[in-house]
């Protein structure tokens, strides 16, 4: 097992999708949020996840999903993770929790400091905190924009629980954003493409290779 884990998320063809197994990403994920680029059909994500290996997580991301919306995407992408990415408050991440069976992690949306303050109230709800940068508002998408945040804000803070960094990585800043945050695992969209919701396969290999020598 590497020291740092990876997941690279938004994947919609089977050509990226084996990069991305093929480079050693810990989780691959699919993005059911019908605003994004990224957005996968139920029978495109069944198709995918066929090609997924049992060591390979697959997450799915959701923003503010109900109930029948979860049902269908567990049940057509064999989902193991469920990302939390919208409004979710813990009332509703240990619902889904409970209710899937699932791991769930919250995404927090951090611009500062004041956006960590929350934090501690998802412990028990959920069982990860993804730490992303707040897009801005009025944007189409809370995520998958490319942007990052200020990483020092994670530095010294007490993490209520497991977590893994996201926001604007790529292969050319994850080392330094893990040598300053200490993130043992790192998520990534934008920064493995060539526009946007086109994923590269040369990028996610790039990705991967980073990540494992870190
Ligand atoms: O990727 C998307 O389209 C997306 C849509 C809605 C919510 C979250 C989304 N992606 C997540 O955003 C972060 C950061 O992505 P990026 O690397 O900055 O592009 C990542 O966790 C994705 O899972």
């Amino acid at each position: 097992m590497p020291r740092i884990t990876a997941k690279i998320c938004g994947l919609s063809t089977p050509e990226t999708l084996d990069a991305a197994v093929a480079g050693g990403a810990s989780h691959i994920g699919l993005v059911f949020f019908p605003k994004s680029p990224r957005h996968v059909q139920f029978g495109q994500a069944a198709a995918l996840a066929q090609r997924v290996p049992a060591h390979v997580l697959k997450a799915g991301v959701f923003v503010d999903p109900d109930d029948a919306l979860l049902d269908a995407a567990i049940a057509a992408g064999g989902l193991d993770v469920i990302q939390l990415h919208g409004k979710e408050a813990p009332e509703r991440a240990a619902a889904v929790k409970a209710r899937s069976g699932k791991e769930v992690w919250k995404a927090l949306h951090v611009r500062t400091s004041l956006d960590l303050a929350g934090a501690g109230s998802y412990r028990g709800a959920a069982d990860r905190l993804l730490y992303d940068a707040k897009t801005p508002e009025g944007a189409d998408l809370p995520g998958g924009m490319g942007l990052r945040f200020d990483w020092r804000l994670l530095q010294g803070f007490s993490h209520p629980l497991a977590w893994a960094l996201s926001g604007g990585l790529d292969a050319a800043n994850v080392g330094e954003a893990v040598g300053i945050t200490g993130a043992a695992l790192v998520d990534v969209s934008s920064g493995v493409e060539s526009a946007p919701g086109i994923k590269d396969v040369d990028k996610i290999a790039a990705f991967l290779k980073a990540t494992a020598q870190l």
